[in-house]
């Protein structure tokens, strides 16, 4: 086993005269859930299908859970669980049926009521594929990916559609796993409730990379008062030193942290 689940050097993509992927480097630790951030036509896709084994690559080194994914085996294929942004077939079969069938072709897969339980369709076990909610299908896309206990799960835009309450229930889903997660959303809330780190992509490369707390200096703080505005990492002790010039109570303060949507559309400004 090496150290990440991941690594990936300099990986390069062209689709004709397009060039999809452009250098890329990306490195993810076992244990740790990564989001991959980037505009439309980013090169997220063709990177994910690269490291899932579906797209053959133009040029880099690329280990994914010590594999070179072009030249991997059934052994490998079966340590990945892929969710792609499609939901399941088989209409007529019952939940049960359906993750009970992908299981045989895992050697020690999860049982059943395990896997139902971790994605909360306990209740809906019986019911056939065709009657589930949208958000039902795509929990049961992802009772399909993890049965089989993959050390590292894809999931692609996986809350695509749902509603909120639908969203924050998928999420407790995958905080409960104990898996190595890449996931690509274009919803900068899903990022920051689920990823240990985020990676934001444009034009096929890394542009950024951190902590949902302290992507592009996102833990610098702008702290405005009537006289003046200061950034600094320390706003507490900006107020300290204002509260007692002024003696007491700072006229007109405000403390103002950007969102995470306002360091990515920055980041990503100069790709559009
Ligand atoms: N099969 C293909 N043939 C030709 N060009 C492609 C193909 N797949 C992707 N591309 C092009 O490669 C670039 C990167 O696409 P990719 O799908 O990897 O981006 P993405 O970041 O996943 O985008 P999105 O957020 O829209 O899913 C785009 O310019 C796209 O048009």
């Amino acid at each position: 086993m090496t150290d990440d689940a991941v690594r990936v050097r300099g990986l390069r993509k062209s689709y004709r005269d397009t060039v999809a992927v452009d250098g890329l480097d990306l490195t993810i630790a076992h244990g740790e859930v990564r989001a991959l951030l980037g505009p439309n036509g980013a090169g997220k896709t063709s990177t994910v299908e690269i490291l899932e084994g579906h797209r053959p690559r133009d040029g880099g080194d690329v280990s994914v859970l010590g594999v070179d994914p072009a030249h991997a085996g059934v052994a490998w294929r079966r340590e990945i669980g892929i969710v792609l942004q499609s939901t399941a077939d088989g209409a007529e079969l019952t939940v049960a049926e359906l993750i009970a069938h992908v299981a045989r072709y895992f050697p020690r897969p999860r049982g059943l009521a395990e896997t139902l339980e971790l994605v909360g369709l306990t209740d809906k076990r019986d019911s056939r594929i065709r009657k589930l909610s949208g958000g039902q299908r795509r929990r049961l896309d992802v009772g399909l990916g993890i049965v089989g206990r993959p050390r590292l799960l894809f999931l692609d835009e996986p809350t695509t559609g749902f509603d909120p309450v639908a969203r924050r229930q998928f999420w407790s889903t995958v905080r409960g796993l104990d898996t190595t997660v890449l996931l690509t959303t274009h919803y900068l809330e899903e990022a920051e409730a689920l990823a240990d780190r985020v990676t934001v992509i444009a034009d096929g490369r890394v542009v950024a990379e951190g902590t949902p707390d302290t992507l592009g200096a996102r833990d610098v703080a702008t702290v405005v008062w009537r006289d003046g505005r200061e950034q600094t990492a320390d706003p507490a002790a900006v107020v300290a030193r204002l509260s007692a010039a002024y003696g007491g109570q700072v006229p007109g303060l405000s403390v103002v942290r950007p969102s995470l949507e306002d360091v990515y559309l920055d980041l990503i400004g100069g790709s559009r």
